[in-house]
């Protein structure tokens, strides 16, 4: 069969992803044409390359459109819902790391643990007449993190689509749950995060959608092999 593989089109993970490729013996190649949303891997008629933004690599393959992809291993958990159960991570590929964190305004100096933040959250309301407000882009990792392991229920996740680490002192919510990789953006919004506040260690990740028709396919045999090795 064909396989598709989907590589991102754009962004900070594009150059290291097609690297990745060439150095386990995948040389990709455009159809001369940077804007095109198809390629190849050279002399192979039976791998097609598909080039998507990272967000939509995930869906892609949690949703089995695509066979494999690269991208970050936060948007595929933030993406797909029972990830692990639809995408197997082949291997980390040592670039794109980013971590995902819960921070909080540095002014807030009793507040170092999840646990003062769910007594921050249980006071809230109370105390200023709502409830806990979390700008994030990351909704499930969120619910996830606060929710199902943390057991904190009173909080309000507010929809950020950029600049979340401006929300607080914008006023629009009180903490924020985003990436970070230097921490500079942090740092400059005076936001620190919390001691057990990181959600997610991130990186680029070569990734498959667990699908039956892989069984026993010498092409994904074949491509599994070099991207593990
Ligand atoms: N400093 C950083 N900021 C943002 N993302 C980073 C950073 N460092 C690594 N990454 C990772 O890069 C990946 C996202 O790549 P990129 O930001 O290029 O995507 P994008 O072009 O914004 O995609 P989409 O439009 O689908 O969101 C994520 O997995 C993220 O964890
Ligand atoms: O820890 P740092 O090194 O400061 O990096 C973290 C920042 O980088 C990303 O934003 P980016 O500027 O890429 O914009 P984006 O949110 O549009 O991706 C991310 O959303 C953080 O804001």
């Amino acid at each position: 069969m064909t396989v598709t593989i989907a590589l991102p089109s754009k962004g900070r993970i594009k150059e290291g992803a097609e690297k990745a490729l060439e150095k386990a013996g995948f040389p990709v190649e455009t159809n001369g044409n940077d804007r095109s949303y198809r390629g190849q891997v050279r002399g192979r008629p039976d791998i097609e390359i598909a080039f998507l933004s990272a967000s939509e690599i995930s869906r892609e393959v949690g949703n089995g459109a695509v066979d494999f992809g690269v991208t970050g291993e936060d948007v595929v958990r933030e993406n797909v819902a029972q990830a692990d159960a639809r995408v197997e991570f082949i291997s980390r590929l040592g670039f794109g790391q980013a971590d995902v964190v819960v921070a909080v305004p540095e002014i807030w100096l009793d507040v170092d643990t999840m646990a003062d933040l769910n007594d921050v959250a249980s006071e809230f309301r109370s105390r200023h007449g709502r409830r806990l407000a979390i700008a994030t882009k990351f909704w499930r990792l969120t619910q996830q993190f606060f929710t199902a392991k943390h057991g904190i229920q009173l909080y309000r996740i507010v929809e950020s689509l950029g600049a979340t680490e401006g929300a607080p002192m914008a006023g629009q919510a009180d903490i924020i749950v985003d990436i970070t990789s230097t921490g500079s953006t942090l740092a400059a919004n005076h936001l620190k995060i919390l001691s057990d506040g990181v959600i997610l260690k991130s990186e680029a990740c070569f990734v498959r959608a667990r699908k039956a028709a892989h069984e026993g396919d010498p092409v994904v045999d074949e491509i599994l092999t070099a991207m593990r090795s």
